[in-house]
């Protein structure tokens, strides 16, 4: 068995979000679909005999045991220790160490990626053979985006997120920005002018597209609370299409040209963190554990 794996945590965009309710707990119902794109977090995770779970390298402004990949770690450990009808066993460690490139907060569901990463790299490094069904279930306790990164593959998504069913999107270049402003995901939901009654629609309208039903409903009042979210909106969308992703800050373009979108973020970056990205189909997580 390797002991140790160097895994990719990559990020996701929201190509269109719709809210269609609000749950008794106050989670919002989505239909939103996810594109994984192929920029990444870096995670090597190295196996301990001692059972500690370690993060060697910390993540600004989050608490060792507040980050989602030592929380991911623990929940799989405690659950595969204290499995149904098994006897408890002790549990192997893990050291954990992580080259962190997507902005935190930016909606491009960075934290999530990294505990996903985390869940299958550790069920593949401790030998615990749990399926992607069971590792889901385990990571929407820690984010309600983690499932889609466990599959790793573009989805329609309804529920908060975790009902999911695979689909093939196009998979333009993206010219991603973060206004450098960082947006408050519960807040945002919580605001009282949100949208929150969009028509349900089917996944076959949603995956014809077509500028009314390829929007984010986050979009006004995050542009609205976020003065800076709107002007770089109002500056990337001279080029191209643009939306929100998640509940932002980050912004994305869309191009069909490689080249376009490079010169475009060539201009954005003097002003912005700039990424240009391509849209996959299929993560490049599975691609490194043979899924
Ligand atoms: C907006 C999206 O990025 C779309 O992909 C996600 O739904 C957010 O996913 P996430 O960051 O993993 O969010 P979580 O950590 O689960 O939730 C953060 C907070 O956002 C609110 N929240 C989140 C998801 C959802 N469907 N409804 C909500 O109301 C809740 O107040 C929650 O306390
Ligand atoms: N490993 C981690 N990487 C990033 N953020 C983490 C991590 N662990 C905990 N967090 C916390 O989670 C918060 C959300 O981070 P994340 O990068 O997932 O946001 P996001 O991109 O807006 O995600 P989403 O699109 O799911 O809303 C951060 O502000 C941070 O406090």
């Amino acid at each position: 068995m390797s002991a140790s794996f160097t895994l990719p945590a990559p990020a996701k965009l929201n190509r269109m979000l719709h809210i269609v309710g609000r749950r008794d707990d106050g989670y919002h119902e989505l239909q939103t679909l996810f594109q994984i794109v192929d920029i990444s977090d870096q995670l090597t995770l190295t196996l301990r005999d001692d059972g500690d779970i370690t993060l060697a390298t910390p993540v600004n402004g989050v608490a060792h045991d507040d980050n989602l990949m030592v929380r991911a770690a623990r929940l799989l450990q405690r659950s595969a220790g204290t499995a149904q009808g098994a006897i408890p066993r002790a549990m192997p460690g893990a050291t954990l160490t992580i080259e962190k490139k997507l902005p935190m907060g930016g909606g491009l569901g960075g934290g999530s990626s990294n505990a996903a990463t985390v869940l299958l790299g550790l069920n593949k490094l401790w030998q615990l053979g749990l399926s992607a069904t069971a590792l889901a279930k385990l990571g929407l306790q820690l984010g309600a985006d983690v499932p889609v990164f466990i599959y790793g593959h573009s989805a329609w998504a309804e529920g908060i997120g975790e009902k999911l069913t695979s689909v093939t999107l196009d998979t333009p270049w993206f010219v991603i920005i973060h206004p450098k402003v960082s947006v408050s995901t519960p807040l945002i939901f919580q605001d009282p002018e949100l949208t929150r009654d969009s028509r349900p629609i089917t996944m076959a309208r949603a995956l014809q597209g077509g500028a009314s039903e390829w929007r984010n409903d986050c979009e006004a009042i995050v542009k609205k609370r976020y003065p800076l979210v709107a002007e770089a909106l109002d500056w990337l969308a001279q080029y191209a299409p643009v939306r929100l992703t998640g509940t932002g800050a980050c912004l994305f373009a869309t191009f069909e040209s490689e080249q376009t979108a490079r010169t475009v973020a060539e201009l954005a970056g003097q002003r912005w963190p700039t990424w240009v990205a391509r849209g996959l189909n299929t993560s490049p997580l599975q691609d490194a554990l043979g899924c």
